[in-house]
């Protein structure tokens, strides 16, 4: 997946979804660390490229931050199916997560370095800077921030179109009632990764439209 256009993920922790999910998504995001199944689950030929994810607690996802962590992860993208990684951009910075990106690429996977902020959304120097570093590091620059008003959702629409201009590949949204809109509007100014549940009682992320709604309203706008 080299995310040259948009792609919408339908995030879950179930596999047996991806049937139903294919009618809307392009792609899968795989919760590892939201999941009861395992990376063995992914040892089968699925009809979606599959973005692996396993996320840090401090970051929105239930796993301890260990090195066990990004074993699973190591070894998910070894399997054919999966086609992209996320990692956290703090876990390159200050864990072992390189290790991640060194075995991706061996495998043909992209990178997707991610940054989430749960409770508002950074000035905009601060979200140029986080997605430059993510750029550096990995394939697709990714920020998740709070929105706690409209201006935030229109410095995030900002940044997004200044960055998709420079040449980056980024993935934006704002999380939360005031950004929901942004989810669907941030692909207008360059966002190539968009997220959803194929049912709203399994959002992975607040303010997630579910999946179908997702593409009816991007289909529209575009
Ligand atoms: O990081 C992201 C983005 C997300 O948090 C969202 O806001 O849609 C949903 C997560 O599943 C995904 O890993």
């Amino acid at each position: 997946m080299d995310f040259s256009e948009f792609v919408l993920m339908a995030s879950t922790t179930r596999l047996n979804e991806i049937e139903r999910a294919k009618q809307y998504a392009d792609a899968v995001e795989f919760r590892l660390d939201l999941a009861d199944a395992g990376v063995d689950a992914l040892d089968v030929s699925l009809p979606l490229p599959v973005l692996v994810t396993n996320r840090v607690k401090g970051e929105g996802g239930e796993a301890a931050p260990t090195t066990d962590r990004l074993d699973r992860l190591c070894r998910a993208v070894k399997q054919p199916t999966v086609k992209a990684v996320d990692i956290e951009l703090s876990t390159l910075t200050d864990g072992d997560g390189e290790r991640v990106v060194d075995q991706a690429r061996e495998h043909d996977v992209t990178v997707v370095v991610s940054t989430h902020d749960f409770e508002e959304t950074p000035n905009r120097d601060r979200l140029l800077s986080l997605l430059t570093q993510a750029d550096e590091l990995g394939d697709v620059a990714k920020l998740a921030v709070t929105a706690k008003n409209r201006r935030d959702a229109l410095t995030l629409l900002s940044v997004t179109e200044e960055t998709t201009r420079n040449g980056r590949t980024v993935a934006t949204m704002a999380m939360g009632e005031a950004g929901r809109h942004s989810r669907v509007v941030a692909p207008l100014y360059g966002s190539r990764i968009g997220y959803a549940p194929l049912s709203g009682e399994h959002a992975t992320a607040p303010g997630q439209y579910d999946l179908e709604t997702f593409r009816q309203l991007y289909e529209s706008l575009r």
